[in-house]
């Protein structure tokens, strides 16, 4: 279940604000700027979807972003607990940075955490398949996979070249909770 946990940027053990009522989650996440909408990934992907399966499957929902925002690339970042590159690719995300464009993300299967440091919080958000999530460019942030990743999220850029990041050197991830 999609859930929020808001926390104060000074203090990562009491959380100020929880919840998984989705129309509450948008609510407070709106508010700070950041779409949160369910949509719906109902297309069987198989155990290990290669990435133009998952294109294909979801191109109708990349042409309504496109259609709306003008987006200029996308692609597919999935990954299952028996990726033998699981602890680097988490240990990278969950960096601190920034993207010079919106970071847009529609999870399509399984979950992952976003957590969000805006103004003076923190705002964790665990996205579900279903979740599309558009975090305004310039917002620090980083993402947990877990220690048993098992994620699909096709992600759109505003760029043509895809990922691009700026790591910002502040180690307060560090502090916030984590998935398993
Ligand atoms: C579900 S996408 C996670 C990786 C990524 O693209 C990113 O920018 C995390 O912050
Ligand atoms: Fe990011
Ligand atoms: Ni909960």
């Amino acid at each position: 279940m999609s859930a929020l946990t808001i926390f104060s940027d000074k203090e990562a053990s009491e959380p100020q604000w929880h919840s998984t009522d989705p129309e509450a989650i948008q609510q407070q996440l709106n508010a700070r700027g950041v779409r949160f909408e369910r949509w719906e990934a109902d297309r069987d992907l198989g155990r290990d979807p290669a990435p133009d399966a998952v294109i294909n499957a979801y191109q109708h929902a990349i042409d309504r972003l496109v259609a709306e925002k003008g987006y200029q690339s996308w692609d597919v970042i999935s990954l299952r607990a028996d990726n033998p590159q699981k602890e680097a690719l988490r240990a990278k995300f969950l960096n601190e940075h920034t993207h010079g464009e919106d970071e847009v993300r529609f999870f399509v299967e399984g979950a992952g955490l976003f957590c969000l440091h805006i103004d003076d919080q923190v705002c964790q958000v665990l996205c579900e398949k279903n979740d599309l999530i558009s975090v305004p460019a310039g917002t620090p942030h980083w993402f947990d996979m877990g220690s048993e990743p098992n994620f699909t999220a096709i992600r759109i850029f505003d760029n043509p070249e895809g990922w691009v990041a700026q790591f910002t050197g502040d180690a307060i991830a560090d502090a916030y909770p984590r998935l398993p």
